[in-house]
């Protein structure tokens, strides 16, 4: 179980966060001028990913991402490097031309997430953001090319780490959009 990498900030063990964190900057991965959003108090949600969608390091199967109210993110630096990768997605990635990282991800469409906007706290220069909470979208790392006979391994390591592995995002999560839908469709009242 030892060589089965989720992602390099993760694989020594889960570093603890600080409950005085509020907020910071990112910063991409371009040497000269990089993107730089800053993000006004805490995050929320973090947790690893393994879809294909969510940007990860080199060598990473699962990225770490987190939420924030859109209000509180504001590109502060070289936004003229960043484009939106994928118009279509729920998530407006926008991700520097020069370097990949996706920088801030807010959700615009009407969705239980409207008004969030994801981001990657491993872009900090702070320290002291929570840990990720649970792994999601753990199937979907096959889909980037992970062996599916890996994937008891990948599950136990997880839990290793304490992150519980879900196939779609966490049960309180799936929850509360389920809630939305229903509010949304009637079928519970509002
Ligand atoms: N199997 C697909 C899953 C992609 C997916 O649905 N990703 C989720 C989680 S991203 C952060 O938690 C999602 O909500 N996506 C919306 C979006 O990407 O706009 C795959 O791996 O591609
Ligand atoms: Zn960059
Ligand atoms: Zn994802």
């Amino acid at each position: 179980m030892a060589n089965i990498g989720i992602h390099p900030y993760l694989d020594g063990g889960l570093k603890k966060g600080s409950a005085s964190f509020a907020g910071g900057t990112l910063v991409c991965e371009c040497t000269t001028n990089p993107v730089k959003v800053k993000i006004k108090y805490d995050i929320a949600h973090n947790h690893a990913c393994g879809c294909t969608k969510c940007w990860k390091p080199k060598g990473a199967a699962f990225s770490i991402v987190a939420v924030a109210p859109s209000e509180n993110v504001e590109v502060v630096e070289n936004g003229d490097k960043l484009a939106v990768v994928d118009a279509n997605a729920l998530i407006q990635r926008y991700a520097c031309k020069d370097c990949g990282v996706h920088m801030h991800g807010p959700v615009e469409r009407e969705h239980p997430f409207k008004g969030l906007s994801f981001l990657h706290p491993e872009r900090f220069e702070e320290y002291g953001w929570a840990a990720p909470g649970f792994a999601a979208f753990v199937s979907s790392i096959i889909e980037s090319g992970s062996d599916p006979a890996q994937m008891d391994s990948v599950r136990a390591r997880l839990r290793e780490l304490d992150l519980e592995p879900y196939d779609c995002l966490s049960p309180g999560l799936m929850d509360y959009i389920a809630t939305w839908t229903a509010k949304k469709s009637g079928v519970l009242s509002a």
